[in-house]
């Protein structure tokens, strides 16, 4: 898996890919990596997927609790709290979860990386999962602050891409989404074999330059 988001002046960015694997087996192609959790909250999975499925949900159930109880809706710290917490309590017992909370509250944007080590860390920019290395590269050497939502959203893309390139644990679909002051929008999904194509234009042959 490669999955990263980061806070720029537009907002925050998160990007992931859509592979599962087992080994060098491919389990899947299509798996939904960034989690909705509300309509101003992405939560981002690598690790195991039952783990990552399981735990995700049960954080999506808490938060809208959360929202009925206290007639607002949760802070992006409150539900990373809430997970590391839970996360914590299983510590030992052979959970794998690496995530990323991304969302807007009254704080403006807010990303904080959790894990099932119970590490839980506010930050502007992670890279979580096996393809990360790769997605660094690319992304801390392309970041500014005050990219357009159009730049940071290609940034993300490429940077997953070349994660994707490298790392056999990742691939499929590459998908971006924005969170901003109004709540998530999802800006795109590309099957990461496409977008080769768009970085690595094929080279018209001397034939077809004859033509
Ligand atoms: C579908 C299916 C079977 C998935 C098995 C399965 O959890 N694969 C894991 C890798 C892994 C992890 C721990 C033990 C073994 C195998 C996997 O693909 N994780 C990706 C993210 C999840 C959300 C899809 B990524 O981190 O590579």
């Amino acid at each position: 898996t490669t999955t990263l988001a980061f806070i720029f002046k537009e907002g925050v960015m998160v990007a992931a890919d859509s592979r599962a694997s087992m080994g060098g087996y491919i389990s899947s192609q299509s798996v939904k990596k960034i989690i909705e959790i509300n309509p101003y909250m992405l939560g981002t999975m690598a690790g195991g997927a039952a783990d990552c499925q399981f735990w995700h949900r049960n954080l999506g159930i808490k938060c809208r609790l959360h929202e009925l109880a206290n007639k607002r809706r949760i802070s992006v710290a409150g539900a990373s709290k809430l997970l590391a917490n839970i996360l914590y309590s299983y510590r030992g017992m052979g959970l794998s979860v690496g995530t990323m909370i991304a969302g807007w509250d009254e704080q403006g944007p807010g990303l904080y990386y959790v894990d099932s080590e119970g590490g839980r860390l506010k930050g502007t920019r992670f890279s979580v999962g096996s393809g990360s290395p790769y997605a660094y590269g690319v992304l801390d050497s392309g970041y500014r602050f005050d990219l357009s939502v159009e730049e940071a959203a290609e940034l993300a893309r490429r940077a997953i891409y070349h994660a994707t390139f490298r790392d056999g644990a990742s691939g499929g679909v590459a998908s971006v989404y924005h969170v901003g002051p109004n709540g998530w929008k999802k800006l795109s999904g590309d099957d990461v074999g496409e977008l080769h194509y768009k970085y690595y234009p094929v080279e018209p042959t001397a034939v077809e330059q004859e033509m």
